[in-house]
């Protein structure tokens, strides 16, 4: 059976397309600045090992979604990267969806009623859902007779216990708004947490996932449940993140939106787009931000620290929320492939048992990777993320009987 998983961004599509139940990727790729003059895709085919065989990279005209999944359709069933005859060979569709509010605690297949959920949370997550959906109604014209799904970011928080997703607001704006802590990124923490239990060998490990991408968050997770995370009501708490302000107090919104005049919308485009490491050093991308610590930016250096200060600060939160520490994991972009913030992070932390070995830190290697020192009491590890995988096994989990 072929599983083809979409995680539809507001200008990109990430896709992948796996063969159950071996769990084989069999390509995958990118669609990006969709809308704009020239999209780009890159289309990855990978071998029976996993291992890739080929890439092509491509520049169109691609004017919005669903010019840019048609031609990924085109790209996976014809030409030198084709892996298919016919997209009816594709039997089920997964799709990333991050907001899922408190309707959706596991992964749903997706109906009229359940898209209908997903529109009214476009104002919780607009950044996301709207592209979410977007790509559902595409993918349901373009794979007609597949099953779709959809899984949930916000899903794997639904465990958090009432006193950690509750603001102490007034109760109606709960009963009635649902205005609480619902948490982003679930796919990737439960992937990594629980690939970080099969490790350690221990199924009711105390772990702290840190998925620093563009968007970051942590949560603090003991025996495969969440128990807390940064992400909030929306994708904008907790943690500094490329565009994104993270943690903020309210009085600096009332202060932007009252004395200077502010409108709502532009304190909107301000916390989501024009904030974080781009707000601090002008680049959003982490890597421009390591070439501008290089050539000796004070800039850069303070948004390092600010970035890292807010990493250990919510590592000893989660400490206290789990009573104690078995590992703290580095995923996604940053997390897998920057070392200073690594090290950072983990700056004077052995009386939490944290105790990093630079060298392990710097070593580049493919897999799961355990950095810390030798007699350390908690481990610290640098597992991939893999959220299409994890939402192909979801898929396979709500409709292949076991
Ligand atoms: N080698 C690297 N060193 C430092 N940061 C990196 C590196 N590679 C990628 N990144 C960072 O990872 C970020 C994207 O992470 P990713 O998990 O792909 O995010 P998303 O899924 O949210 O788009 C980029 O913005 C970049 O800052
Ligand atoms: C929820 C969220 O922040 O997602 P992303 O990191 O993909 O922007
Ligand atoms: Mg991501």
């Amino acid at each position: 059976m072929n599983i083809f998983v979409v995680n539809s961004g507001s200008s990109s599509i990430k896709y992948q397309l796996f063969r159950w139940p071996a769990e084989q990727p069999v390509c995958s790729g990118l669609v990006e600045r969709i809308g704009q003059e020239q999209a780009t895709i890159t289309h990855k085919v990978f071998d029976g090992a996993g291992a890739e065989a080929a890439e092509q990279r491509l520049t169109r005209e691609l004017p919005d979604h669903e010019a840019g999944l048609r031609e990924v359709v085109r790209l996976l069933t014809e030409g030198e990267g084709r892996v298919i005859q016919d997209p009816t060979e594709i039997a089920v569709v997964g799709h990333r969806v991050v907001h899922g509010g408190e309707a959706f605690a596991a992964t749903t297949l997706i109906t009229e009623a359940v898209k209908t959920e997903i529109h009214r949370l476009f104002a919780l997550a607009p950044l996301h859902n709207p592209a979410n959906l977007l790509g559902i109604e595409v993918a349901e014209r373009l794979f007609a007779q597949a099953r779709q799904v959809a899984v949930f970011d916000t899903a794997f928080h639904q465990t958090l216990p009432e006193h950690a997703f509750r603001y102490a607001l007034p109760e109606s704006l709960y009963t009635e708004q649902r205005i609480r802590k619902y948490g982003f990124h679930g796919t990737s923490h439960q992937y990594v947490a629980a690939q970080a239990a099969a490790y350690l060998n221990n199924p009711d490990a105390r772990l702290i996932t840190i998925h620093l991408g563009n968007g970051c968050s942590m949560a603090a997770v003991r025996a495969g449940r969440a128990l807390d995370t940064t992400m909030g009501f929306g994708p904008l708490a907790g943690l500094v993140m490329g565009t994104r302000s993270g943690d903020l107090d309210p009085s600096v919104l009332l202060h932007l939106l009252g004395p200077l005049g502010y409108s709502a919308e532009q304190v909107s485009t301000l916390l989501n787009k024009e904030s974080g490491m781009l707000g601090l050093t002008g680049f959003s991308d982490m890597r421009d931000v390591t070439r501008a610590l290089a050539a000796g930016e004070a800039r850069a250096q303070l948004a390092y620290d600010l970035y890292a200060y807010r990493i250990r600060q919510y590592i000893g939160a989660y400490a206290a929320v789990l009573g104690g520490l078995d590992a703290i994991v580095f995923t996604a972009g940053v997390g897998e492939n920057d070392a200073l913030v690594r090290r950072l992070a983990c700056q004077d932390m052995d009386f939490f048992g944290l105790q990093l070995d630079e060298a392990q830190n710097q070593r580049r290697a493919p897999g799961l990777r355990d950095i810390s020192s030798a007699g350390a009491r908690a481990r610290i590890l640098v597992i991939p993320t893999n959220e299409e995988l994890e939402i192909a096994r979801q898929c396979a989990q709500l409709l292949l009987p076991a």
